[in-house]
């Protein structure tokens, strides 16, 4: 199997994330694989539910902190979204052998922030779980545009902060437990892939929630 990206790339983005924390990536998805995730997402769309904050198993809805509803992604049922997973066997390969890290699993889910929505600046680490390692986050709308709003916000070290525009294929990815963000309120419907790469797979982190 010939890796997705090349080697070279993966090893600037890896510098990226050593000496930043984050790294943002324009077209991590060629237009293939784009047009197979956006088209996957509008037929889940009526699937998609309501998001919680902490971990997924112990879900509390409060639309004052975040405003999104998701729909997991599963390995086995989604199998048709071969080239995704693919895609991130290969990149928790390159975090293990390159950045040193123990990733033996992920998790990811669908998000859809209908206009209006929202998520206040946070961790992706929880104090009852611990094990999500790397956030990684792939912006699924076609034609986002200045003023169109939900921009993730990502505070840096000195407390500064910036703004990403939630571009087609642009992918984010930083250190779960050291980058605090948040998502701005969105002027219309934003959609995204987010997931984190895991030190254990979810199911075993939940035994310790
Ligand atoms: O969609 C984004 O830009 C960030 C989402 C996020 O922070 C989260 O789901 O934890
Ligand atoms: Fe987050």
């Amino acid at each position: 199997m010939s890796a997705y990206h090349d080697l070279e790339d993966w090893l600037s983005w890896m510098d990226d994330i050593s000496s930043k924390d984050y790294v943002i990536i324009d077209n991590f998805l060629r237009e293939e694989l784009y047009l197979e995730m956006k088209s996957f997402l509008l037929g889940k769309l009526p699937n998609f539910k309501e998001a919680g904050i902490g971990a997924h198993s112990d879900n509390q809805i409060d639309g004052k902190i975040r405003g999104d509803f998701t729909y997991w992604l599963d390995r086995k049922r989604d199998a048709q979204l071969e080239m995704y997973w693919n895609l991130l066997d290969e990149t928790l390969h390159i975090f293990n052998r390159y950045c040193y890290l123990s990733l033996s699993g992920y998790e990811f889910h669908l998000a859809h922030y209908p206009s209006g929505g929202h998520y206040d600046k946070h961790l992706d680490q929880f104090e009852s779980r611990n094990n999500r390692m790397i956030s990684m986050i792939i912006y699924l709308n076609d034609d986002w545009k200045h003023g169109d709003g939900g921009e993730l916000e990502i505070f840096e070290k000195d407390g500064s902060s910036f703004l990403v525009e939630p571009l087609a294929a642009r992918c984010v990815l930083f250190k779960s437990a050291q980058v605090p963000h948040a998502v701005l309120k969105a002027q219309k419907s934003r959609f995204s892939l987010t997931g984190w790469l895991l030190h254990q797979p979810s199911s075993v982190g939940k035994l310790f929630v």
